[in-house]
C-alpha cells in the first residue's frame, strides 16, 4: 500500500478501500549491476589511496612529499564524492500518479485549500510581467478556484510590482475562464501566445487584452514610477500612497493589499476568482531580514491569518506552471491517508526553458534537480529544491508527533479562519505578523517555519524537516510541471554558484551538519547524501590540483604517476 518500500521489486500501488490507485512506485532497474560495479570500483579507489600513502611514507624530497600529499588530499575528496554518490544509487525509485482517479474518490468540495507563495525581490532583475505570468499560470489551475489563494511576496518593496499585479487581477477575469473553457495546457499567457495559438477570434481578443496590459506594465517600469494617469480608482490611489518619500526598499512599513477576493470577485463568466494578495513585509536596517527564508516566513504568517490553507505551494518568481493538473498530482499523495501523516512535502523537479543545446554553464543541473533526487526518493525522500514544492502547513510546526506551538493561536496550522480576508481584524493581524520585530526572540527560523542561518534556505529547511522525522516524495511527471529560468551570463552563473556554495557550507559547518547531526538523525545513507551537497564546494580542491599539478610536475621533471612496471 502507498507507502515507500526500499529496493523491493513489486510495483506498489494505493487502492484505498477498493478504490482505484492514486500512485505507484517502482525501483529503477540496474540497481544490482550498480552495486557490483560499485564494489569493484571501491577496491580500486582503496588501492589508489594505498599507493599514495606508501609513496608519501617513502618520499625522500620535499617536492615529492608535497606533490604526493596534494594528490592524496585531492583523491580523498574525490573518494568522498564517489562514496556519497553511491547513496543515490542504492534505491532509486520511479513514481507514477493517477490524478484522474482522484476525482473518482473525492468530491471537488473535499479538496483542501491551497495557498501559493510566489517570491520576487527586484523588479529590474525579475521583470514584473514575468512574475505576473507565473501567478496567472497557477491561478488558472484545474483546481477549485475559490480554494486557491496566491500570495506574492515582494522583497523589492516596489510600487511597480504592485501596479503589475493590479493590472493582472483585471486581466485574470478574462484569462481564467478562457483557459478553462478551451482546456488549454499553457496557462501562462506568454507561453500560450508564443505557441501562436491565435486562430479563434476569442483568442485574438484575449491576446489584445494581454498585450495592452503588458505594454502598460512595461511602460511604468521604464518610467520607474506609477503616475497619476495609471491609477484608475480611489482604492488603487490609497494603496500607492503607502510609497511615501521615506519609503525605500530596505526601510518601509508592511504593505498588504488584497487584489482579488474569492468571496466577492467574479470572472467575466460569473465564476469565482481565486484570492490574490500582494505582500511586502516590513523592513528596516536594524533588523535582519533573512533573505528568502524571511520572506517565506512572513508569507506563512500572513497567509495563516488570512486563509490558513493546509497545503502550501512555494514558487520562485520565474517558475511558471506548465501543466494545470499539477496540484491534483500532488494531492494523490497529500490526500492519501497512508502517506499523509508523515509527509512534509511533494517536490517537483526544477526544469528550465531557454537553455541552448551546448549549455555551456551546465545550467540544466540535471543531476542535482532530477537524477539524484530519484535516489533520495528511495530513501527518506527528496531534498527541498526551493520551488515547485507542495508542503503540508503542519510540517513547518515541529515534528510529525509533537506540534511546536506558535505565539498566537491564529498561526496554528489547524486554526480555522472564520472572517472574510478583507475584514478589519484579519487585516490588522496580517500587518502585525508582517513586521520586522515580530520574530525577535521567537522560534521562527529555528524551530518553526523556513530555517535561517544559510543562504540555501531550501536545502537547510528540507534537511531539518527530515531530521525531525518527516518524509517527502519526488513527483516527476512526463510533462514538466513547472518551467523556470536559469542564469545565462557567466557573471550570474558564477554568482549563483558562489551563493549556493556559501549557503551549503554554512549548514555543513553548523551544529546541524549532515555529516554528524544528520547521520545520527536520518541514518548513514541520507546523512551522506545530504553531506555531498553541503561540502559541494570542496570539489575545487581536486579540480585545482589536477588542473595545475600534472603540468607543473611535467615541466619540472617530477614523476607523479607510477610506472606501469612496478605499480605495486
Ligand atoms: O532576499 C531575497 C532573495 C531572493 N528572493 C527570491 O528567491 C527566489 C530565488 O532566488 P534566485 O536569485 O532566483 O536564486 P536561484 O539561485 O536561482 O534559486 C535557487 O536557489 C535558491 C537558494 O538556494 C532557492 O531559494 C531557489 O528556490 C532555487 O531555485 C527568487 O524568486 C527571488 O525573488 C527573495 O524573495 N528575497
Ligand atoms: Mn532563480
Amino acid at each position: 500500500m502507498g507507502a515507500r518500500q526500499q529496493g523491493g521489486s513489486a510495483i506498489q500501488a494505493t487502492s484505498t478501500g477498493g478504490h482505484p490507485s492514486l500512485h505507484t512506485v517502482k525501483p529503477l532497474g540496474r540497481t544490482l549491476f550498480n552495486r557490483v560495479f560499485a564494489t569493484i570500483y571501491a577496491l580500486s579507489i582503496l588501492a589508489l589511496l594505498f599507493y599514495h600513502a606508501k609513496t608519501l611514507f617513502y618520499s625522500t624530497t620535499l617536492v615529492s612529499f608535497s606533490v604526493t600529499l596534494a594528490l592524496l588530499i585531492s583523491d580523498l575528496v574525490l573518494a568522498f564524492f564517489w562514496v556519497s554518490t553511491q547513496t543515490f544509487r542504492m534505491f532509486p525509485v520511479y513514481r507514477k500518479q493517477f490524478p484522474e482517479n482522484l476525482k473518482k474518490i473525492m468530491e471537488r468540495s473535499d479538496f483542501p485549500a491551497l495557498d501559493v507563495f510566489i517570491c520576487t525581490a527586484d523588479p529590474y532583475k525579475e521583470p514584473p510581467i514575468s512574475v505576473v505570468n507565473t501567478a496567472l499560470s497557477v491561478m488558472a489551475y484545474d483546481y477549485p478556484t475559490e480554494k486557491i489563494s496566491v500570495y506574492v511576496s515582494d522583497d523589492g518593496g516596489s510600487a511597480l510590482t504592485l501596479f503589475a499585479f493590479m493590472e493582472a487581477s483585471k486581466f485574470a477575469t478574462h484569462w481564467l475562464p478562457f483557459c478553462k473553457k478551451n482546456n488549454i495546457l499553457e496557462r501562462s499567457p506568454e507561453a500560450y501566445f508564443e505557441l501562436n495559438h491565435t486562430c479563434t477570434s476569442e483568442a485574438v481578443n484575449i491576446k489584445i487584452i494581454y498585450e495592452s496590459m503588458k505594454v502598460k506594465v512595461e511602460r511604468v517600469l521604464e518610467r520607474g514610477k506609477v503616475e497619476d494617469e495609471n491609477i484608475t480608482s480611489g482604492q488603487e490611489r490609497e494603496a500607492f500612497n503607502k510609497w511615501a518619500d521615506s519609503f525605500t526598499r530596505q526601510d518601509h512599513p508592511a504593505v498588504i493589499q488584497v487584489l482579488l477576493d474569492a468571496s466577492k470577485d467574479k470572472d467575466i463568466a460569473g465564476y469565482s476568482m481565486p484570492n490574490l494578495i500582494y505582500v511586502s513585509r516590513e523592513k528596516n536596517k536594524a533588523s535582519p531580514h533573512h533573505f528568502k527564508a524571511g520572506a517565506l516566513n512572513a508569507l506563512l504568517r500572513v497567509s495563516g491569518c488570512m486563509t490558513n490553507a493546509p497545503i502550501i505551494l512555494t514558487l520562485d518568481c520565474d517558475s511558471c506552471s506548465n501543466d494545470p493538473e499539477t496540484p491534483l498530482r500532488a494531492m494523490c499523495y497529500l490526500s492519501d491517508p497512508e502517506t499523509r501523516p508523515q509527509l512534509a512535502y511533494v517536490q517537483f523537479p526544477q526544469i528550465f526553458r531557454g537553455i541552448n543545446k551546448s549549455d555551456i554553464y551546465n545550467a540544466e543541473f540535471k543531476r542535482l534537480y532530477q537524477i539524484n533526487v530519484m535516489g533520495f526518493d528511495g530513501l527518506s525522500g527528496p531534498n527541498y529544491l526551493g520551488t515547485g514544492c507542495f508542503f503540508q502547513r503542519r510540517a513547518f510546526y515541529g515534528s510529525p508527533s509533537s506540534l511546536a506551538s506558535p505565539e498566537i493561536p491564529e498561526l496554528a496550522p489547524d486554526y480555522i479562519v472564520d472572517k472574510p480576508i478583507q475584514s478589519q481584524s484579519v487585516l490588522a493581524k496580517a500587518h502585525q505578523v508582517a513586521t520586522c520585530n515580530y520574530e525577535s526572540r521567537s522560534n521562527w527560523g529555528s524551530k518553526i517555519g523556513f530555517r535561517y542561518g544559510s543562504l540555501s534556505e531550501d536545502y537547510h529547511t528540507g534537511f531539518r524537516m527530515q531530521c525531525e522525522g518527516w518524509k517527502s516524495i519526488f513527483c516527476d511527471p512526463d510533462r514538466p510541471a513547472f518551467l523556470g529560468d536559469v542564469p545565462i551570463t557567466l557573471n550570474d552563473a558564477l554568482n549563483q554558484q558562489k551563493r549556493w556554495s556559501i549557503g551549503l557550507l554554512e549548514v555543513g559547518f553548523s551544529k546541524y551538519s549532515p555529516a554528524t547531526f544528520g547521520v545520527k538523525a536520518i541514518g548513514l545513507l541520507m546523512g551522506l547524501a545530504y553531506a555531498q551537497s553541503a561540502f559541494w564546494a570542496i570539489w575545487s580542491i581536486p579540480i585545482t590540483t589536477y588542473a595545475f599539478l600534472p603540468q607543473l610536475a611535467l615541466l619540472n621533471k617530477v614523476y607523479i604517476f607510477p610506472k606501469v612496471r612496478y605499480f605495486f
